[in-house]
Order: structure tokens, then C-alpha cells, then sequence
């Protein structure tokens, strides 16, 4: 440190208090989540005043339909005017918003619209009301067979849209009031972040009643939650609040519910700021170890898009269209 002046010893300590910040630990308790929540705006530094004050406002909410043009019975989809945000709802309130294979269909074609959507850069998922976001599968329709609703054979075609939830290339992210349970539960876990207002309640219910999901409703929580805790949640089957699952982190911030859909609005603004091919490839590279192969896969075919962009790779398309040997001796064969 000798020789070093006042300010710029100023400057290090900065470094390294922010540096500290970035270092808590992801499951850290209430301490933790009050200083990653008071993260977004509050500081006086050249980012926050150029940029400003995320705004919470609720937008216009526009109801919104996919290629077919078929109405959605089991769900809502919107989007949100002049911003890049979808929202995608649960909308079975008087079974706590459980699922049947046609709700997953309707939540499956929404997904694919908002994901082939370029003005769309962030989804909302939820639930219709403050009781449920989800209460899983629909028990009513489940037979030997799966759940069967549209045709006389079923399925567990929720499997796919957990799929389709992890491999979409743009956040999404999870709004829960009251109860996230069984296959619910579930289904906020595959999501990449979750927000949860002060009366949400999780678990899993699947062991009481005769049901469990050993994908991703096992691997994703023992990531989230570590394995003791995993094994805890389905053996008990027991509920937790929103305090509760926040400390285990299961959820990245809790909010009074009538502040729900405002706080949501704002993590969605403040990602929206933020450069859209970074958080495509952040959010491949935090699933790829996980993911194996598909991970890899992923995360391969956005280098391949970032590839395509660039004058190197035209070269190689330009002088194939055009009969010639490419020149690629013009690009640096970087250290
Ligand atoms: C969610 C509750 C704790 C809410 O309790 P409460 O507020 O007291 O409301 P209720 O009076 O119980 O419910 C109101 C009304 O809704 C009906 N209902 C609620 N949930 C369901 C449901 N899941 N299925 C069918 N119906 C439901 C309830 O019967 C009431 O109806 P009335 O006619 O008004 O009486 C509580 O409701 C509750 O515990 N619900 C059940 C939660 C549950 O066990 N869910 C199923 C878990 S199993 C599952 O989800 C598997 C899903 C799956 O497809 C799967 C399969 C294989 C691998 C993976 C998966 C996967 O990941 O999903």
C-alpha cells in the first residue's frame, strides 16, 4: 500500500466492500436477502444516475394470443405495452390453480410465443388470485395412466413444459401468492427466479398423496436447497412460508403481497436495462454443468449464434455461396 494516495486507496476499499457483496453466500438467511434486495437502485454512483430509478408502476397489460389464434381457456397471456415483458397465468382459481394436461398445453404454446417473440426479454408465471400460484397436477384427472383430460389416455406432459421452462433462452420468472405446492412447487423451482409475496406458502405434497416427481423436482431442489433439505421436503411433505423458503433458497426476495406484482415489474425492468445476449448466455451457463450434455448443447448453440455474427464466420458462408476459397487469413489467432 505504500506510495499509495488517498484516493486511491478510497477507490480499493470500494472494490472490495462491492467485491464483498458480490461473495455472501446464495443461502445466507434474512441478512443476506436484505442486502441483495436493497441492491437494485439505491446507490450514488455513476451507473444508478445515468440510468435512474427502475420504475415499479404495473404496465398496460395487453391480452396477448400465440400463431393459432385459438383462445387459451385454462390461462391468461399477456403482454405488457411498450415493454418487453410477458405474463402468463394459472387461471384455474377455484382448484388453487392445479393443472390439467390442458392447462399445460395452453402454458406450452405461450411459452413458445413469448420465447419467438424478440420484443419479449423477460416472462412472468403465475396464478390467478392471492390463494395459489399452483396446487400441482389436477388429482380429479389423474388415472392410471397419467392425467387425462382432452383424450381418453394420459400423460405427465407438465414434464415437458419444465423443460421448456429451463431451456428458454430468456428469464423466467416466478410471481407466487399463497400456495406453491406438489407439482406447483415444482414448476417455481424450474423457473429462474422466484418472488414470493409474504403469504406464500411451498412444499412438496406428492408423498401423501401417492405421487412424486424424481426429475427435476428432486435434482433442482437438492441444488437449491442442498440434499438434506431435499430429502426433508419430500419424505415430510411438509409446508413452509415465504421466510422459511427464503432462508433455504428457494426464493430470491419476499415482498408483502400487495406489493407482489410491483416488485415483480421492477426485477423485470431492471433486467430489461440490461443487455439481452448476456443474460441468454448466463442463464445457459448456470444451468450447463447441471444440464450435462444438454447444458453443453446449449450453451454450444449460443456460441455458434454469437459465431454467426461475426466477420469470420460470413467469410466462411460468403465464399461458399460465391464458389471461392475462403480467405480466413485475415482473423487473429487470438492468445
Ligand atoms: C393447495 C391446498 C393446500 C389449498 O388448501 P385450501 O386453501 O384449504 O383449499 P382447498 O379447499 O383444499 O382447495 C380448494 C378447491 O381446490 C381443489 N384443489 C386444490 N388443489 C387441487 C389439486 N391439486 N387437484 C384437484 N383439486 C384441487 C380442492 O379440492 C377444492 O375443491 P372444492 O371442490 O372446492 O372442495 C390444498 O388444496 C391441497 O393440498 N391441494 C392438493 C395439493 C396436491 O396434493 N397436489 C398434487 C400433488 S402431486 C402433483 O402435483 C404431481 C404432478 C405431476 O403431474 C407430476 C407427475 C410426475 C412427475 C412430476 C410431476 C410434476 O412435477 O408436476
Amino acid at each position: 500500500m505504500a506510495g499509495m494516495t488517498g484516493k486511491e486507496f478510497e477507490a480499493i476499499n470500494r472494490r472490495m466492500a462491492s467485491l464483498a457483496g458480490h461473495l455472501l453466500p446464495a443461502q445466507g438467511g434474512a441478512a443476506t436477502s436484505i442486502a441483495l434486495s436493497n441492491c437494485s437502485s439505491k446507490f450514488d454512483d455513476t451507473y444508478h444516475r445515468v440510468h435512474g430509478e427502475v420504475p415499479s408502476h404495473i404496465p398496460q397489460w395487453k391480452p396477448a394470443l400465440d400463431e393459432s389464434g385459438k383462445e387459451f381457456i385454462d390461462i391468461i397471456y399477456e403482454k405488457a405495452v411498450g415493454e418487453g415483458i410477458a405474463k402468463i397465468t394459472i387461471n384455474r382459481p377455484d382448484r388453487r390453480n392445479a393443472f390439467r394436461p390442458q392447462t399445460v398445453k395452453e402454458l406450452m404454446r405461450a411459452f413458445n410465443d413469448a420465447r419467438d417473440d424478440n420484443s419479449i426479454g423477460v416472462i412472468i408465471f403465475t396464478g390467478t388470485g392471492t390463494k395459489a400460484f399452483c396446487s400441482g397436477g389436477d388429482q380429479s384427472f389423474r388415472g392410471k395412466e397419467g392425467y387425462a383430460d382432452y383424450d381418453s389416455f394420459g400423460r405427465l406432459n407438465v414434464l415437458d413444459l419444465q423443460v421448456q421452462i429451463r431451456r428458454l433462452p430468456k428469464p423466467v420468472i416466478a410471481m407466487v401468492a399463497g400456495y406453491a405446492v406438489g407439482g406447483g412447487h415444482v414448476l417455481h423451482m424450474v423457473c429462474d427466479i422466484t418472488i414470493a409475496a409474504d403469504n406464500a406458502v411451498f412444499g412438496q405434497t406428492g408423498p401423501k398423496v401417492g405421487s412424486f416427481d424424481a426429475g427435476f423436482g428432486a435434482s433442482i431442489m437438492s441444488r437449491l436447497v442442498g440434499p438434506k433439505r431435499a430429502r426433508e421436503m419430500w419424505y415430510l411433505a411438509r409446508f413452509y412460508n415465504a421466510t422459511e423458503a427464503e432462508k433455504m433458497g428457494l426464493v430470491n426476495t419476499v415482498v408483502p403481497l400487495e406489493r407482489l406484482e410491483e416488485e415483480t415489474i421492477k426485477w423485470c425492468r431492471e433486467i430489461m436495462r440490461n443487455s439481452p445476449m448476456a443474460i441468454r448466455l448466463c442463464k445457459s451457463a448456470v444451468n450447463a454443468a447441471d444440464d450435462g450434455h444438454l447444458g453443453l448443447q446449449q450453451i454450444g448453440g449460443d456460441a455458434t449464434l454469437l459465431f454467426y455474427g461475426t466477420d469470420e464466420g460470413s467469410e466462411g458462408k460468403t465464399a461458399y455461396l460465391e464458389r471461392r476459397k475462403p480467405d480466413f487469413s485475415k482473423f487473429p489467432r487470438l492468445p
